[in-house]
């Protein structure tokens, strides 16, 4: 198998084992085929910050489309052992996972959109035992992807407008993380990838600079620099730090009016060590003064939202920032903590039965019903209404924060309005056109320049007003009380 058809093949072991117990229950019960209602939700903006941007829907559409298990899977499943070195699952059930096929009805918000705590990104309507089965592969996919693409909005945010690349793959979480990373980046505001397989299989654009092994390996530095420079002839861009970086700069320039005469074009320098601020204003003093007025500065060195904030304020005179670590391992919050949760299950008389999940903490409770999300606007966001698409809606829109209900939002009528949950899955058959990466891109930009700069900020943001439709949060405080027996 090709690693860039990791999605597109059987993955349907990847899962835990028990969702293979519970799937083995279920068929034993006669509920296998009981059609029930799951919605994956993120409790807890990522990064203390005010929003979070979806990613990972095509990775998921991809790995459901092939849920099937093959002969390979089947035996494996056959050959596990349980108490007393029985086989843990009887050959029927065995039987029953060869002919099973995906026939889920699939929601899901679009890769590249704001989200909030609470929101369904993906909701899952079918049979019992498909929708339990897929919980751990979603969460896998879209926890991650989502987790590196609010990474990355919030770096390119804070960059302002001016390029950044992802160079990441060095410190990513292995081989997918690298290369889901990527793909995640770029959604979020990334404008390449020094990941070369991330730009055949993504259609990323690629870039880079080079090492300082190339420096090292020279006699000197000038010559690095003049090697380089003629083999690539338009827009190099050259490391000066390896010894001395203002030095480097110099014979960064130096090297660059040798060559401009052979049509050379001077892509730039990149700073990897030292104070950026102070080197960056030193080398554009230098460039400016020897009329290389256009030759970017590149900075890399441990960077996140937060560094290249602060070397903004302090004025340094970068405008490319070459980001790795950091974004791809979502270095100051390593996991999103999105769930997965059953909230309805159909009884034999067709009727919806509604179900939540208490906990003592108010936040881990989980909403009943068939999930949509309302988002209103004017001009910009102004909130998400989170209600029940079995139920009707009562005629005054209210939106009620879920963890104080006490704050609500009443939405004037005739307020514009989108459902963000779209049709993905119809019964198994995939019905939505996978938008490509520039669009899914395009989105992200156009959702943040929709949220009011309260919400984008990063210490201490303004909770955007995400909450549940007024009946609906009734509903749920009622059975609530109903299953604590109060
Ligand atoms: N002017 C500045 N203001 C704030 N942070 C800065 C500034 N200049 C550099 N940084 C950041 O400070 C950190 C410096 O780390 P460190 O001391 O390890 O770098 P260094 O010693 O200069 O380089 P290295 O160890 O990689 O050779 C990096 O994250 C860098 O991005
Ligand atoms: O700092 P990041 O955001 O992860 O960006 C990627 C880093 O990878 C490279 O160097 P590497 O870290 O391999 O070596 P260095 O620390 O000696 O520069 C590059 O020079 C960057 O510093
Ligand atoms: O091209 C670069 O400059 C690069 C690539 C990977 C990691 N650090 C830097």
């Amino acid at each position: 198998m090709a690693l860039k058809d990791i999605y597109a093949t059987s993955l349907s072991l990847l899962t835990d084992l028990y969702q293979l117990t519970m799937a083995y229950g279920y068929w034993k019960k006669g509920m296998a085929e009981q059609e029930a209602v799951f919605h994956l939700y993120f409790r807890k903006n990522p990064f203390q910050g005010g929003y979070t941007i979806a990613a990972g829907l095509e990775h998921a559409v991809q790995f459901l489309q092939e849920l099937h298990f093959t002969d390979e899977d089947l035996a494996y499943i056959a050959g596990l052992r349980g108490g007393q070195g029985q086989p843990l699952f009887e050959q029927a059930f065995v039987e029953y996972l060869r002919e099973m096929r995906f026939s889920c009805s699939v929601d899901a918000i679009p890769e590249g959109t704001a989200v909030f705590p609470g929101e369904p990104l993906v909701r899952v309507r079918g049979p019992l035992l498909q929708a339990q089965l897929v919980e751990t592969p979603l969460l896998t996919i879209v926890n991650f992807e989502t987790l590196i693409a609010t990474k990355a909005a919030r770096i390119a945010d804070a960059a302002k407008g001016d390029t950044v690349i992802e160079f990441g793959m060095r410190r990513a979480q292995g081989i997918d993380g690298a290369l889901s990373a990527s793909r995640a980046a770029y959604i979020g505001g990334a404008a390449a990838t020094s990941n070369l397989l991330a730009g055949q299989l993504y259609d990323i654009p690629v870039k880079g600079t080079h090492a300082h092994s190339w420096v090292q390996a020279f006699d000197t530095e000038e010559e690095a620099f003049l090697a380089y420079g003629q083999a690539f002839p338009h827009d190099s861009v050259f490391l000066v730090d390896t010894y001395d970086t203002l030095e480097g700069v110099k014979n960064a320039i130096k090297v660059a009016k040798q060559l401009q005469p052979s049509g050379f074009t001077f892509g730039g320098i990149r700073l990897d060590s030292g104070d950026l601020t102070y080197l960056s204003k030193e080398a554009r003093k230098l460039l400016d003064a020897a009329g290389f007025t256009e030759a970017n500065i590149v900075a890399s060195n441990d960077l996140d939202e937060h560094i290249i904030t602060s070397l903004k304020q302090e004025g340094a005179k970068i405008n490319v920032w070459g980001v790795g670590t950091k974004m791809v391992t979502a270095y100051d919050q390593p996991a999103l903590g999105g769930v997965y949760k059953l909230a309805a299950i159909r009884q034999l008389d067709g009727a919806w039965e509604y179900k939540v999940k208490l906990s003592e903490q108010r936040a881990k409770t989980s909403t009943p019903g068939m999930l949509q999300v309302r988002r209103f606007r004017d001009g910009v966001f102004i909130a998400d209404m989170i209600y029940n698409e079995l139920e009707s809606l009562p005629e005054h829109t209210q939106v009620v924060d879920p963890l104080d209900s006490t704050r609500r939002k009443s939405i004037p009528p005739g307020t514009a309005f989108e459902d963000l949950l779209l049709p993905v899955f119809k019964d198994g058959t995939l019905i939505y056109d996978l938008p490509d990466l520039l669009t899914i891109k395009a989105r992200t930009k156009a959702q943040l320049d929709s949220l009011h700069e309260s919400i984008r900020r990063y210490l201490n943001p303004h909770s955007y007003p995400a909450g549940l439709e007024g009946s609906l949060h009734q509903y749920k405080l009622d059975l609530i009380l109903r299953l604590r027996g109060e």
